[in-house]
């Protein structure tokens, strides 16, 4: 049996998912009238877990449950880099978990689609072969998995098509046109793998479904809640009003600040991430930033 933790618009897709193949439960810390639902606690007492909640809450939630959590085998579903820490989510899973039980789960993935059973393809990354496989098993036919080695490039590519969908929104949003978005997301994808190698990520990762899969299709779409912050941005909305009207998560808001701290720190060119922080950091005016960026 699985748990998924996280009953937001992804953990629930992925248990709609994969409870067509494998018996699975689900939790969150709001009670959802979802069958199968059940307490954190009994959720914590299967071997496998899905952990599907927003990147900036996972070292608090590993912090309060890391008796329970130690020796899980564990998917991380989530899309970010902590902002508090700087550090990546395999750095701060290591902290409570033997890398071995670790795996990431990424790629071109709208929740929605995936609850209506429209084709998918992801990447599952671990250092552990056996372990990718396993949780490989636990999706139906509809969602084809890759397997990958390369954690840090599939989390990175995760995380930072984000930043690059918020910019995508303000393009759009600014009307510049499809040439500039087209530059712009190319850059992006360029960009996200500078940072990822700095790391030592692969590049073939950037150029798969985790990377420019998962970008052409956030930067992409009113579907993305990254590319609605960058649209409605754009068109002049305090993020306050955004994030409050989204009533989701739009993790490349949180992403933006660790990656300005850790380029910034690490010397590494990332000009759209940059943008992307000063208009939400430090107020600059949306009309002057990507128009500079694509000048
Ligand atoms: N929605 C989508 O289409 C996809 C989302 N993702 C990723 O899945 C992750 C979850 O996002 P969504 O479910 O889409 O957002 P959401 O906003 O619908 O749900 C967020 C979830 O995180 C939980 N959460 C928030 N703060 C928490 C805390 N302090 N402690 C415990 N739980 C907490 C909420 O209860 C909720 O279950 C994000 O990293 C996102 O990037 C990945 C692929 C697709
Ligand atoms: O990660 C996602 C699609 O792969 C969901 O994107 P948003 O978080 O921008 O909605």
């Amino acid at each position: 049996m699985v748990s998924v933790i996280g009953a937001g618009a992804w953990g629930s897709a992925i248990f709609y998912a994969i409870s067509q193949k494998i018996e699975t439960v689900i939790t969150s810390r709001r009670k959802r009238n979802i069958e199968k639902f059940v307490s954190l606690e009994k959720a914590l007492k299967n071997e496998y877990i899905i952990i599907a909640i927003a990147s900036q809450s996972i070292k608090d939630f590993l912090e309060t449950n890391k008796e329970k959590i130690k020796d899980k085998k564990i998917l991380i579903a989530s899309k970010g880099i902590d902002n508090k820490t700087n550090k990546f989510l395999n750095e701060i899973f290591e902290e409570y978990v033997d890398r071995n039980n670790l795996a990431f789960l990424s790629g071109p993935s709208f929740a929605k689609e995936v609850k209506e059973n429209k084709p998918t393809a992801l990447v599952i990354a671990s250092q552990n072969e056996k372990l990718a496989d396993k949780f490989s098993t636990f999706f139906p036919k509809f969602i084809k998995i890759y397997k990958s080695n390369d954690v840090i490039g599939v989390e990175v590519a995760g995380a930072y098509k984000n930043v690059i969908a918020i910019a995508s929104g303000i393009c759009e949003g600014l009307n510049l046109g499809n040439n500039a978005k087209a530059a712009l997301i190319a850059r992006g994808l360029v960009e996200m793998d500078r940072f990822g190698e700095f790391f030592g990520a692969s590049k073939d990762t950037f150029l798969g479904v985790a990377g420019a899969g998962d970008l052409f299709l956030t930067a992409n779409s009113t579907m993305s809640r990254n590319y609605r912050v960058g649209l409605n941005l754009a068109k002049g909305k305090t993020l306050d009003d955004i994030l409050k009207e989204l009533k989701e998560v739009a993790e490349g808001v949180y992403t933006t600040k660790a990656i300005y701290n850790i380029a910034t720190k690490k010397g590494i060119y990332t000009p759209i991430a940059n943008e992307v922080y000063k208009i939400i950091y430090e107020r600059k005016k949306v009309k002057d930033s990507l128009r500079d960026l694509l000048s």
